[in-house]
């Protein structure tokens, strides 16, 4: 199968430190990776240079075939990916409802932008406060509202730095629940922590160390593996 999403040699450095080593990856259409390894492994940073958050130091990215290496984040979402960063992206003086519809208005213009809306709201769940100014809502919610703005714009490709980050065990729950409801309809990356999470979304499970990919296989696999055990050092993966 061809893949959406490939690295060739990626390296991120920063001063003397190489946070990004030689990487090679790959992603096939209608994948959910999650990408995990101890801190300062490098997935970060990684994940920025796929989003265009980051330019690389040396190696390329391609996205459907096209290399998009030092493409800026707008021209990267341009191309039908939706990005979710560990830094909010929603505005705090806006309801739930006008951070999303602006999302939509700006990928699909007027005329459809009402009708993407909704369609994220009712996906979501956030029916209930779809009227609420953002900057009031607690941090899980605004998650919600986060993922409602990437889902509007209808990507085929969704990249999810830490989404489950912060929110209480029933919104973990209900974020693996709808990652799963958008796999089937795009590919997903997901870098995350939380081992209770990755286990209940995870299919191919990619292992960052020290900058490089240290483990690839089903998260059965990847759980069991003394490697990866290893580098967690000793906590329970
Ligand atoms: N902007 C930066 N400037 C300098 N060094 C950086 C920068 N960003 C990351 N690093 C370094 O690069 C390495 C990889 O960091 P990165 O944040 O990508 O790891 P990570 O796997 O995402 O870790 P965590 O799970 O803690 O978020 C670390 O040594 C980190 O200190």
């Amino acid at each position: 199968m061809a893949s959406i999403l490939e690295t060739r040699g990626l390296t991120m450095q920063f001063g003397g430190v190489t946070a990004v080593d030689n990487v090679d990856f790959s992603l096939e259409r209608h994948e959910l990776r999650c990408l995990i390894g101890p801190n300062g492994a490098g997935k970060s940073t990684f994940f920025k240079c796929l989003t265009g958050q980051l330019k690389p130091s040396a190696g390329h990215v391609f996205i459907e075939n096209e290399e998009t290496t030092g493409w800026d984040p707008h021209a990267i979402a341009r191309l039908g990916i939706g990005i979710k960063t560990q830094v909010p992206s929603v505005m705090d003086g806006l309801s739930v409802r006008e951070n999303i519809w602006l999302a939509a208005y700006r990928t699909h213009g007027r005329e459809r932008a009402r009708r993407f809306a909704d369609d994220a709201i009712d996906r979501l769940s956030l029916g209930d406060i779809a009227s609420a100014t953002v900057g009031r809502l607690s941090h899980g919610e605004r998650q919600r509202v986060e993922l409602g703005i990437v889902i509007s714009m209808e990507p085929w490709l969704i990249l999810l730095d830490e989404p489950a980050a912060g929110m209480t065990g029933e919104e973990v729950a209900r974020m693996a629940e709808l990652i799963g409801e958008l796999n089937a309809e795009a590919a997903i990356v997901v870098v995350e922590h939380d081992m209770q999470f990755i286990r209940s979304i995870a299919k191919t499970v990619t292992v960052f160390n020290q900058g490089r990919i240290l483990a690839q296989d089903d998260v059965d696999t990847i759980m069991t593996d003394p490697r990866v055990r290893d580098v967690y050092l000793g906590k329970k993966v």
